[in-house]
This record gives structure tokens, C-alpha cells and sequence, in this order.
């Protein structure tokens, strides 16, 4: 390790060789991180019914070459006390709590908003109000984001919460990503089931007792959803 023929690449000695050795991989590693686009799915999830169509968006992202998909979720602002009375299970043990600063790290978001009258929640609220500073050195800028969803009843927000993420979206100048049609068409307009999802994003109806779970066509939308997103990200981010 450290010649290249005659030239000597690294001053190397057999003592410090594994310790060069392990700085050069290092270094092809950290090389080929940054040509791969990166996606973070982050969502909040009270029920598991967005974590669920987190996980169906995150395999779909993963089937595009050249793309890193990491997995947050939005701090809870609840006490637990109030959310033992909403009978709240725990929330996933596996899944690391998103930083604001974090999400810099990233090409392109996928979010996941659970309706609340048919806005987002106000942990997601709470969560994009700390981001005042990085609104201010404009560090979200030119980043891509598509929203998924969840609602109680069939018509109680579907689009509605999606949309009305865009506000935000727009002062941090993300580029908001619909799900549309073209991949999409025959699931988003099948009327043998009843299903959620719309051209605005991804969607899940959880029933006003919370017992329905995402159906197999509302996780292969949001599958679908995770994998477009991820190639028109990775299009728009590394050109070269
Ligand atoms: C305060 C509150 C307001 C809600 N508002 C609506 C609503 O306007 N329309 C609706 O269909 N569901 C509404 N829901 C139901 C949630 O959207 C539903 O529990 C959620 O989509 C389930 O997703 P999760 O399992 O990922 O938390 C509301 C729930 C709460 C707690």
C-alpha cells in the first residue's frame, strides 16, 4: 500500500500502513457517497399507518441505482400521558429523530403527514418552525420534496394536507414533486376498492377508529411515489 510503480503515494511504513490503508478507503468511500443522490424519508406517525407508507416509499426509492434512502422521524411534542390517553403505541424504536440540520445532508425529502383537519400536525408544524435559521441562509433551497398521507375518512384531507404543505415548502424555495398520473393511473383511478391517494401524493384511509391498515394498492402508490421521486431527483441533482 502507498506505491503506485515508482511513485510513492503515501510516506508509508509497515507500522502505519493499515492506518493509510483504512484513510484511503475511507476517503473512496466518503468520493462515491457524494455522487449518490441523497433521499430521506421523514414522517410522523401516531397510528403506524405513514410509517407503514414510509416503508412501501422507502422500497421504492431503493430500486433506483445511485440512491441512498435514510429513514427519520419527527419528534414528538406530546407528553406521554396525553398520548397513552390517545392510545398511542410507542413509536418505533429502530428509527432515529430528525434534525433540522440533518435534512441539509439531503438532495430530496419524502414526507410523511398523517391529516389533521385536513392540515399537518402540529409536530410537523413544530418541527419546520425551528428551521427559521436554515430558512434564513436559504439552506433547503433547490431541494425536491413529495408529500404522502393519511387520513381518517375518504374525504377528510387526502389532497387538502398535502397541499397544504406547499406554503412551506415554498419559503424554503423546495421544489414541491407531485406523484401525477403516468405511473400511477390505474391504481389512483380503480373504483373497486376504496383506496386513498391522489395525483398530489400517496395516501392511506385509516377508518375513524384507526383499525383499517394501508391496503396493497395504497403501499404500491406510495411505492411507486418513493421510486419516481428518487429518479427524477437523482435527474435533476447529478447531470454529470
Ligand atoms: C386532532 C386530530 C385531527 C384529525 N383530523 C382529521 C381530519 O380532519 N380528517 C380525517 O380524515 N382524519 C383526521 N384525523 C385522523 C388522523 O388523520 C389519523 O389518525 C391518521 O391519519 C392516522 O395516521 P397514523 O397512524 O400514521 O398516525 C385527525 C386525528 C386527530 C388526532
Amino acid at each position: 500500500m502507498g506505491t503506485f510503480g515508482t511513485f510513492r503515494a503515501f510516506p508509508t511504513s509497515e507500522k502505519n500502513a493499515p492506518t493509510v490503508r483504512k484513510g484511503f478507503q475511507h476517503f473512496l468511500a466518503n468520493l462515491l457517497l457524494n455522487t449518490m443522490t441523497k433521499i430521506a424519508v421523514i414522517y410522523y406517525s401516531m397510528y403506524g399507518h405513514v410509517h407503514t407508507l414510509a416503508k412501501a416509499a422507502i422500497e421504492g426509492a431503493k430500486k433506483v441505482e445511485g440512491v441512498t434512502v435514510d429513514v427519520f422521524q419527527i419528534p414528538e411534542t406530546l407528553p406521554e400521558e396525553v398520548l397513552q390517553k390517545m392510545h398511542a403505541p410507542p413509536k418505533a424504536e429502530d428509527v432515529p429523530v430528525a434534525d433540522p440540520k440533518t435534512l441539509l445532508e439531503y438532495d430530496g425529502f419524502l414526507l410523511g403527514v398523517p391529516t389533521r383537519f385536513g392540515n399537518f400536525p402540529a409536530q410537523w408544524k413544530t418541527f419546520f418552525d425551528a428551521t427559521g435559521q436554515i430558512w434564513q441562509s436559504g439552506g433547503y433551497h433547490g431541494k425536491f420534496a413529495g408529500v404522502f398521507t393519511s387520513t381518517a375518512s375518504q374525504h377528510g384531507g387526502q389532497e387538502s394536507t398535502i397541499l397544504a404543505t406547499i406554503s412551506t415548502l415554498a419559503h424554503h424555495g423546495i421544489v414541491y414533486v407531485p406523484l401525477g398520473y403516468a405511473h400511477s393511473f390505474a391504481e389512483l383511478t380503480q373504483l373497486n376498492e376504496i383506496a386513498g391517494g391522489s395525483p398530489y401524493g400517496a395516501g392511506t384511509i385509516a377508518g375513524g377508529d384507526g383499525s383499517r391498515q394501508p391496503s396493497e394498492i395504497e403501499k404500491k402508490v406510495a411505492s411507486i411515489q418513493g421510486e419516481q421521486f428518487a429518479i427524477l431527483v437523482k435527474k435533476a441533482t447529478h447531470t454529470h
